[in-house]
């Protein structure tokens, strides 16, 4: 089978060395020349250090298209819809397989959404603990996908370091991707403020909680945020040495300004563009998202995550458990 897979980052690299390693033909499309010329002629990887590309690479998207039964979607969200709009003929692409996970602040769409505003052909996402730079090295890891062609797509991208499961819940494999990048932000920050056990513990249930509570009002089932796109990416986001939410987050409560995070990477922490969606959608819908909401103050209005912690621990008590 042929995949084109739209992305050249870390994640975009590291899955298209997977589908090589199971016997898939692969070109990826990366927006910049120095990009293709690294991985075509250097065999490098700017992304993921110490890791030959096994795939080549070009910077025609539409030449990847054309090449492609599927196309495989790993840019950050909010690039989607421009990248997708220089796309003009998908006549030989069967499916889509989105690996990327965050919500439109613009439209405050899912990834499904934007791609059905271009094409209507089957959809599947992936989501799930996958950092790029272990499944670069083989390190056995387990997802989820959901959506068309799952039975022909989970034979396809298993194999024994790579493990895939189904599921039956887009709306909550997306939402569950897209939210635990905000609270991993807010893990960082309490890295960045102190590394506790006891709050991050905390932190991460009650983060659990409030991606149920707002998944479930946009139809996502409650069972698929206790799998591996759910707890299973919170988990390794919130705690990862390799996460860049987590990471951003931890600078921030050391003291570095969003703009001097942003300017010293070239890496994209999505959670810091989905918590404007997250926080836009719960007022509109009424949900109460205290975590996202202090993510939001702090990112965006310089609020002191010290304060930001103190304010949820002043919340009103109640039950744990109320949904
Ligand atoms: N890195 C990881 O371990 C994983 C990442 N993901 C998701 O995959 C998606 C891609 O992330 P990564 O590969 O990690 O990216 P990255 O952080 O490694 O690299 C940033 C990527 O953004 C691209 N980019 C920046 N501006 C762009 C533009 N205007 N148009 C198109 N592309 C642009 C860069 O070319 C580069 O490919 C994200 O949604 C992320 O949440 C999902 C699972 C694992
Ligand atoms: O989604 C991921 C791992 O499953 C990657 O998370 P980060 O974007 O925080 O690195």
């Amino acid at each position: 089978m042929k995949f084109g897979v739209i992305g050249a980052g870390s994640w975009g690299c590291a899955f298209a060395n997977l589908l090589v390693d199971n016997g898939q033909d692969v070109l990826v499309w990366a927006r910049r020349k120095e990009v293709v010329f690294e991985i075509n002629v250097l065999k490098k990887i700017s992304y993921l250090n110490g890791i030959r590309p096994k795939f080549n690479a070009s910077d025609n998207i539409q030449e990847v298209v054309d090449f492609s039964d599927y196309l495989v979607i790993a840019i950050p969200v909010q690039f989607i819809r421009e990248n997708l709009s220089k796309i003009k003929y998908w006549d030989n692409v069967k499916g889509i397989v989105n690996l990327s996970k965050g919500l439109e602040i613009k439209t405050l769409k899912r990834v499904s959404e934007i791609i059905r505003d271009f094409v209507s052909i089957p959809y599947t996402v992936l989501s799930g603990p996958s950092h790029a730079e272990e499944v670069a090295e083989n390190i056995p890891t387990a997802v989820t996908i959901a959506g068309e062609n799952v039975e022909e797509l989970q034979i396809l991208f298993s194999n024994d370091y790579f493990r895939v499961y189904t599921s039956d819940d887009v709306v909550g494999i997306e939402i569950s991707g897209a939210l635990k990048n905000v609270m991993a932000i807010a893990a960082g920050v309490l890295d960045g403020l102190g590394g506790w056990d006891n709050s991050k513990a905390a932190l991460m249930t009650r983060a659990l909680y409030e991606m149920i509570k707002f998944g479930k009002i946009f139809g996502a089932q409650e069972k698929t945020f206790f799998g591996l796109s759910g707890v299973g990416d919170l988990m390794v986001t919130c705690n990862s040495r390799h996460s860049r939410n987590r990471l951003l987050g931890e600078l921030i409560a050391k003291g570095q300004t969003l703009e001097e995070v942003m300017k010293n990477t070239k890496m994209v922490a999505e959670g810091m563009y989905t918590v404007k969606a997250v926080v836009e959608l719960s007022l509109k819908r009424g949900i109460d998202m205290p975590i996202s909401s202090e993510v939001f103050k702090i990112l965006y209005a310089n609020k002191n995550p010290r304060l930001s912690m103190l304010d949820l621990m002043r919340r009103p008590l109640k039950e744990e458990w109320y949904i």
